[in-house]
């Protein structure tokens, strides 16, 4: 693969638009199950053994990563010295910031899918702290294996696009929009497993028909009717939303830096509104197979009704394909 990761860009903007910030979202209604007291929230177990996981019964190994919503470690299982991820999250008594983390821990509740990060207890520590238990993935996200190991050939892209969109397909079915997918979402593990992490800003929608009105999410990975509310309206579909960023983010995984701008371009909000929106996009290099090129014309769709579905892309000859395309 002759592509090589250069300069590429940092991606979490920061706009000037309050709308598009990166920060929780506003508060949401959702048809949440009663669950969002805090009594609730205290204790959830999924794991086998019949004890719930708790902050007293893990060590701290090292710092895996910090995001927006809290700071992840490495954790040994104190008694069978199992390894964990433990995202800890302060409680910012912020009933916007509360909400959406109800959402969040409600999604790893119910969520139980092997392209999906399986978590395994939630806790409240008395300080009000939360902890979420979830499965340790070894390898970290893709965007860190990108800057590592540089571009993935097509064929594993056909592999991560399969895995990604089973995740996908299991959550939209479940009523469940990411609404943030991009490489830095997305854990691998060293058995080449992808999973679906980091539902911070995620939704759970009422009906299938329902659509989205929260701008939130990383622009850069944004379809256009998220980007551009003033001619696409307040509301979108996030599933199809869904789609339209994992095309971008196969793009970036085989081309080894953001897609939609030229090298070294340092995404701001009126260059990417141009892109995104109003210009033709930019396409895959020449030597791609025609089906990678249709696949991404599919996800890529500026009209989001055009969009194919998770399901749909599922039997795309892309993703079925193993047979034509074979790792030299
Ligand atoms: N289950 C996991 N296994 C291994 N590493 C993980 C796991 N979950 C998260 N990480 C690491 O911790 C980092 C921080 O994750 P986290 O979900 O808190 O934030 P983020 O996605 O970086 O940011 P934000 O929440 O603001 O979108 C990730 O980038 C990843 O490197």
């Amino acid at each position: 693969m002759p592509v090589v990761r250069r300069g590429r860009p940092h991606l979490n903007l920061q706009l000037p638009l309050t709308k598009l910030s990166h920060a929780r979202p506003p508060r949401i209604s959702l048809p949440l199950p009663p669950t969002s007291s805090t009594a609730a929230a205290t204790q959830f177990n999924w794991s086998s053994s019949s004890a719930p996981i708790s902050a007293a019964d893990l060590d701290k190994i090292q710092v895996l990563g910090s995001g927006n919503g809290g700071t992840v470690y490495k954790v040994r299982h104190k008694e069978t010295s199992e390894i964990y991820a433990l995202k800890i999250i302060n409680d910012k008594s912020n009933s916007n910031f509360r909400s959406q983390l109800d959402t969040e821990m409600e999604i790893l509740r119910r969520t139980d899918s092997p392209h999906v990060v399986k978590c395994h207890s939630i806790f409240q520590n008395p300080s009000g702290e939360f902890g979420i238990v979830m499965e340790y993935m070894d390898s970290g996200t893709l965007e860190n294996v990108l800057k590592s190991e540089g571009a993935f050939s097509e064929s594993k892209v056909a592999d991560i696009a399969k895995k990604v969109l089973n995740g996908l397909h299991y959550l939209h079915s479940h009523k469940i929009v990411h609404l943030d997918i991009k490489p830095a979402n997305l854990l691998v593990n060293s058995k080449m497993e992808v999973k679906i992490a980091d539902f911070g800003v995620s939704k759970i929608l009422g009906r299938t028909l329902d659509t989205c009105n929260s701008f939130v999410g990383t622009c850069a990975y944004m379809s256009p009717e998220r980007l551009d509310s003033l001619t696409y309206g307040e509301n979108y579909d996030g599933y199809a939303g869904d789609i339209w960023s994992l095309g971008v983010t196969l793009m970036e995984l085989y081309m080894g830096q953001f897609p939609l701008l030229p090298p070294g371009q340092t995404p701001n909000w009126p260059t990417l509104m141009c892109v995104i929106c109003f210009s033709e996009l930019p396409s895959l290099p020449k030597g791609v197979s025609d089906e990678f090129r249709n696949f991404i014309d599919c996800c890529l769709q500026k009209e989001s009704s055009k969009r194919w579905s998770a399901s749909k892309l599922l039997s795309h000859p892309f993703i079925c394909k193993d047979s034509i395309i074979k790792e030299p």
